[in-house]
């Protein structure tokens, strides 16, 4: 699997700004521009006020490439789904403190099935409700918008956690990433980079962009 460090910039673009009519078209042009991980946005219309895809369109993605595949599940019970994300080929697995489940347990399970775990807060959760699970996850997801939709404006106010984390990480002696999710751009990018974040989400500023490649090699060489 990976040899990646919080010293390492990663960036993920999200298929959420990809055409959807062209996923295993779209998955190559992102590996192809110099993605590091794909970011994979899954909503329930329940846990957010949107739908997105599910595990079928994680196995297309999975069948097509085999970059790693960073699953952010936006589902209020990832508890009961969990196994179909393992079995599409997940290879890392980020769930929300706020959903509905026991998220110790839920770590526990990604891990034990060899995958990663993240964790992820919204921007109105504070830092201390992920604290508890630090000595376990492998990555720290914090929002930088309301999830929900891709191409939201980046929010600086949460950028406060992304420091504390960092600091609560390399004082504890812990190995975990710290990513960033929503608004991210060449001009947003620096901020979080700056605060901490070493693994940047970017669904419109790499898909929608008009040369991929350029915009994914601006963010890595901020
Ligand atoms: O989790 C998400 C939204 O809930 C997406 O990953 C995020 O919005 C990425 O899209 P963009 O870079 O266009 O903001
Ligand atoms: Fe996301």
């Amino acid at each position: 699997m990976n040899t990646w460090t919080p010293a390492d910039r990663l960036i993920a673009p999200s298929l959420l700004a990809a055409d959807f009519a062209r996923v295993g078209e779209e998955t190559k042009r992102a590996v192809a521009s110099g993605a590091d991980w794909m970011h994979l946005d899954v909503m329930d219309g329940h846990f957010v006020p949107n739908i997105s895809f599910g595990p079928s369109t994680i196995d297309a993605v999975n069948q097509t490439d085999d970059v790693f595949l960073d699953v952010h599940l936006m589902i209020s019970r990832p508890d009961v789904y969990l196994d179909d994300y393992i079995k599409a080929g997940a290879d890392m697995i980020t769930v929300h403190v706020e959903a509905d489940h026991d998220v110790n347990e839920t770590l526990d399970r990604i891990h034990a099935a060899g995958l990663k775990a993240g964790v992820v807060i919204n921007p109105a959760t504070p830092l201390s409700a992920a604290e508890p699970y630090f000595d376990k996850i492998d990555m720290l997801l914090v929002m930088t918008v309301v999830p929900g939709f891709g191409g939201q404006s980046f929010m600086p106010e949460t950028m406060p956690k992304v420091t504390e984390a960092a600091k609560i990480r390399d004082q504890r002696g812990l190995n975990f990433h710290i990513q960033v999710d929503g608004g991210i751009d060449a001009k947003t990018a620096p901020i979080a980079i700056e605060a901490g974040a070493n693994v940047l989400v970017a669904g419109s500023s790499t898909f929608r962009a008009p040369d991929m490649a350029a915009a994914i090699s601006q963010l890595k060489a901020i």
